[in-house]
């Protein structure tokens, strides 16, 4: 659909588009991003022909730009610029139907029956048919922005131009303009190709970009081959991270502000309290935290964690929704914080906060073995009721973890979990097999991320085998308490 080869050119002045080369698909969406002053605009001005070329070519369609008569270039693009500020006005209606122009034979020529559908459906689409009748000059910036935008549409372009089109727009409106040129592009064929300051939104949106810096291209792909840290960092020449989004497969970028001060805050025992019916672990700052709990599982920074006692015959629905609602009860912020279930007795709970050589960490397990469960057995799974857990692990870590390390905190507190399973002889009644868990084990890990570093927690490391020993010694010790209970029953 466009082809720029070797684009060069600019203006009279020390900048120049440096011979910029690349191709756009029919029905693709195309990001164009870059520093401030990267020359986005300045190409977006050769690719319309606002800009005469001083070296390359670029072919539309079939032919070179410099080919088309203006009309038949204006069938073929639409530009949405950056928005400038009115110096005429119009009704809303007429200023979209401005965007039948190329389609009108003769002077003064009348809409036809064709032209009114168009126009309804772009205002349809754009969300501005209930202002319709207003003045443009009386509308939001977002809402003129979206006026322009249904005009450009209406011209029924094959390629479409933006320059930072969600200048302006709420968070809604940015998804609805977005989603909106993403499903023509899909639905009608049409070719996008738009700048943006945005690098998470295009990274959303766009099936390809390209990357701009001081006139030069510094690299053209899908979105995850050219959206990564050290690039992204090299480019805009400021500290980032990348992440992906929640649901989508695309790459998001966050700034890391400068630390002006680091206070390196620490948690100790005195953030436990152990109720009847609930354990929480209150954190004067926000922790790090990977769990597999009730509520608020998955990586977050949380400050209060609850592990709450149930019946064994606890059934309930909507348990997630439940739970939420004893934490607010109990005077905890459900956003805040992560929830567990147990069935274990709290009485048996079992904690040990670990202070030596450079490391400051604080376990606790609760420990019960009534659905113990070999993992690797034949057993059938018999109901979809599933009892509560009953070994719920919790650690709890003065220092910096990475990523690894969260993970294999994780492994090295299963194993050891599953250690003091087989040294203690805990059976899968239905198999009559060592038990590797229970059915609905939790465990969670958090990390002040202030002070020491840790990148790694597996067991050849110092962090790994304090983990080891501490679940280990935690889970016997919690099972050694219910089972003394029981005896004394
Ligand atoms: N009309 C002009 N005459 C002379 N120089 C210009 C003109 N317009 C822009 N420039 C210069 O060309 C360079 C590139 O500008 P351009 O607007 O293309 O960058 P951009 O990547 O779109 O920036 P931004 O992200 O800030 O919109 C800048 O140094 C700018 O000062």
């Amino acid at each position: 659909m466009l082809k720029a080869n070797h684009v060069t050119g600019g203006y009279n002045s020390s900048f120049s588009i440096k011979g910029v080369s690349f191709t756009v698909e029919t029905g693709e969406f195309f990001g164009i991003l870059g520093p401030n002053g990267s020359g986005k605009s300045t190409l977006l001005k050769m690719l319309t022909g606002i800009l005469p070329l001083q070296g390359g070519s670029i072919i539309i369609g079939e032919k070179p730009i410099h080919h088309y008569h203006p009309k038949e270039l204006a069938r073929m693009i639409a530009v949405l610029p950056q928005l400038n500020r009115l110096s005429f006005d119009y009704q809303v209606k007429e200023m979209v139907a401005l965007g039948r122009y190329p389609y009108q034979k003769g002077f003064l020529s009348l809409l036809t029956k064709k032209d009114y559908e168009i126009i309804e459906k772009v205002m349809i689409e754009t969300n501005i048919l209930s202002f319709q009748d207003k003045s443009v000059q009386t509308l939001s910036g977002g809402e003129q922005q979206r006026v322009f935008l249904a005009q450009a549409l209406a011209q029924q372009p094959r390629l479409l131009i933006l320059d930072e089109p969600t200048n302006h727009l709420d968070l809604a409106f940015q998804k609805q303009l977005l989603d909106t040129l993403k499903r023509w592009a899909i639905e009608e064929d049409l070719t996008i190709l738009s700048v943006f300051h945005d690098v998470n939104l295009a990274s959303l949106y766009c099936d390809r970009m390209m990357l701009m810096k001081d006139g030069q291209v510094e690299g053209i792909g899908k979105t995850e081959e050219v959206v990564y840290e050290k690039k992204i960092q090299a480019i805009y020449e400021t500290e980032v991270d990348k992440q992906f989004h929640p649901t989508q497969p695309s790459p998001q970028i966050v700034l890391k502000p400068s630390k002006l001060t680091e206070k390196s805050t620490k948690v100790s025992l005195e953030c436990l309290s152990v109720q009847k019916d609930f354990i929480s672990f209150h954190s004067p700052i926000p922790l790090k935290t990977l769990s597999s709990g009730v509520i608020n599982a998955g990586f977050g920074w949380y400050s209060t964690f609850v592990n709450r006692h149930v019946e064994k015959s606890y059934n309930c629905d909507d348990f997630q929704e439940e739970l939420t609602s004893y934490i607010a009860e109990k005077g905890f912020n459900p956003e805040t914080t992560v929830g567990m279930m147990t069935a274990v007795i709290l009485n048996d709970a079992s904690w040990t906060f670990i202070e030596k050589d450079g490391l400051s960490l604080f376990i606790i397990v609760t420990a019960g073995t009534g659905n113990a469960v070999d993992v690797t057995s034949d057993r059938k799974l018999t109901s979809n009721h599933v009892t509560m857990g009953t070994i719920n692990i919790w650690l709890i870590i003065n220092g910096r973890l990475t990523d690894e390390a969260f993970v294999q905190a994780i492994m090295t507190a299963t194993e050891a979990k599953v250690k003091a399973l087989v040294d203690h002889n805990i059976k899968d009644e239905l198999s009559n097999t060592i038990a590797t868990g229970t059915s609905t084990d939790s465990t969670l890990v958090a990390c002040t991320q202030t002070g020491s570093s840790f990148p790694f927690a597996g067991s050849a490391t110092a962090l790994g085998k304090a983990i080891g020993k501490g679940v280990y010694e935690c889970t016997v010790n919690s099972i050694k308490k219910s089972e003394k209970r029981m005896k004394t029953k």
